[in-house]
């Protein structure tokens, strides 16, 4: 076992125990002319009652689950968080725990890590620059309207998507995100993206499917695909060509939130360029974890394991639920069950 990464990986889950939580958010008027949802008595499901959405928006996410905001993230936080991606990509900065992804298209080939070809970083909870991200107010002040005031980074990604090899493996199946996470209620969880350059159809922005988050969660697993499939990229199982699909067009800074049982998934990249976003899943602290042994999660469970025992030499019983509790970040509030 590598005792000394053990160790600091220890100490860097002990120095989040006692961390402060990031500052209070004050709370800002909303800038929308059209009345705040929670004067209206009304059943909402997936969302809260607060005064940031107007009820408009609150509809919207309700009958669709999810819901754009315009231009949140500005221009000089885009370009911080690109510069540190950079930076990552040279190695010049090696935050613990971070994952760098390769396409699958060209993993196995021995070849310079830069921008063109990390595909994806995930897991930049311990890198101060990109986790800024997770604790920006302007987007914690929606985060709230689903998790509620206790809240939890679950999960950090910032996906480059660079141009697609020729064979389609930049695709992102379609998928529901809570296949991958072992804890619940479902709709106190919400993902934060963020475009950070124009993204459309030719860059593969993500694509949804409105409305079907009122759904169950559907069986996962790895899509036959000729040209092959990114590790862990599972997609919903037997799923029909859906005429239904939306695909988001976004400018920089713009940010979607969105339900994690929305089905959606992103297209490959047929441009030059790249189609970076940052993006983080939240949860309410209040959240519990299930066990997902004889549920259609338990393939990905044992698949994080498996990961989790060979990258940190854990050999021992490590649960999947353990994984999450290692790597999540209080951002708001006080820590609860997560
Ligand atoms: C809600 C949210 C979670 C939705 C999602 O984003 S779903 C996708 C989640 N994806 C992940 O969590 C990926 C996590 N990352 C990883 O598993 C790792 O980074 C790996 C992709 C396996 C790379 O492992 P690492 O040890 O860093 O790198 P190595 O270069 O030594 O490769 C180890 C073996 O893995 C292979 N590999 C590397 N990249 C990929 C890839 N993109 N797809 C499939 N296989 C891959 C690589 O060829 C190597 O294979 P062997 O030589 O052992 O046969
Ligand atoms: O950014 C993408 O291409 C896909 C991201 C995604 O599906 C996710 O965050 O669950």
């Amino acid at each position: 076992m590598d005792f000394q990464r053990a160790g600091v990986r220890l100490q860097v889950l002990l120095g989040h125990l006692s961390r402060p939580s990031a500052p209070a958010i004050v709370a800002s008027p909303v800038s929308w002319p059209a009345s705040p949802a929670s004067c209206h008595p009304q059943q909402f499901q997936y969302t809260l009652d607060n005064n940031v959405l107007s009820l408009e928006q609150r509809k919207f996410y309700e009958e669709n689950g999810f819901l754009v905001i315009k231009n949140l993230v500005s221009d000089d936080d885009i370009q911080r968080f690109r510069e540190e991606f950079e930076r990552i990509c040279r190695k010049e900065v090696k935050p613990p725990g971070i994952f760098l992804m390769k396409d699958v298209a060209i993993a196995k080939q021995d070849c310079t890590l830069n921008e063109k070809v990390i595909t994806k970083i995930q897991d930049f909870q311990e890198d101060e620059e990109l986790f800024r991200y997770c604790t920006l107010p302007q987007i914690l002040k929606y985060v709230e309207c689903f998790t509620g005031p206790n809240i939890m980074a679950m999960h950090t990604m910032l996906i480059n998507k660079p141009s697609d090899s020729g064979k389609k493996t930049s695709r992102h199946p379609l998928h529901q995100d809570l296949h991958y996470f072992p804890f619940r209620p479902s709709d106190r969880i919400v993902c934060a993206w963020t475009a950070m350059e124009h993204v459309d159809r030719n860059n593969g922005c993500l694509v949804v499917l409105p409305g079907t988050h009122k759904g169950t969660l559907k069986p996962h697993d790895y899509p036959s695909w000729e040209g092959g499939i990114n590790k862990m990229y599972h997609g919903i199982q037997g799923y029909k060509q859906d005429n239904n699909r939306v695909h988001l067009v976004m400018e920089k800074g713009d940010t979607v939130f969105f339900h994690p049982l929305l089905i959606h998934g992103s297209g490959r990249n047929k441009t030059q360029g790249f189609r970076k976003a940052i993006s983080c899943h939240y949860a309410s602290s209040d959240c519990h974890y299930i066990k997902v042994n004889g549920t259609s999660q338990e393939n990905i469970g044992n698949e994080v394991k498996e990961l989790a025992q060979k990258r940190y030499g854990i050999q021992s019983n490590i649960d999947f639920k353990d994984v999450w509790m290692f790597r999540s970040r209080l951002v708001k509030g006080e820590r609860l069950n997560l």
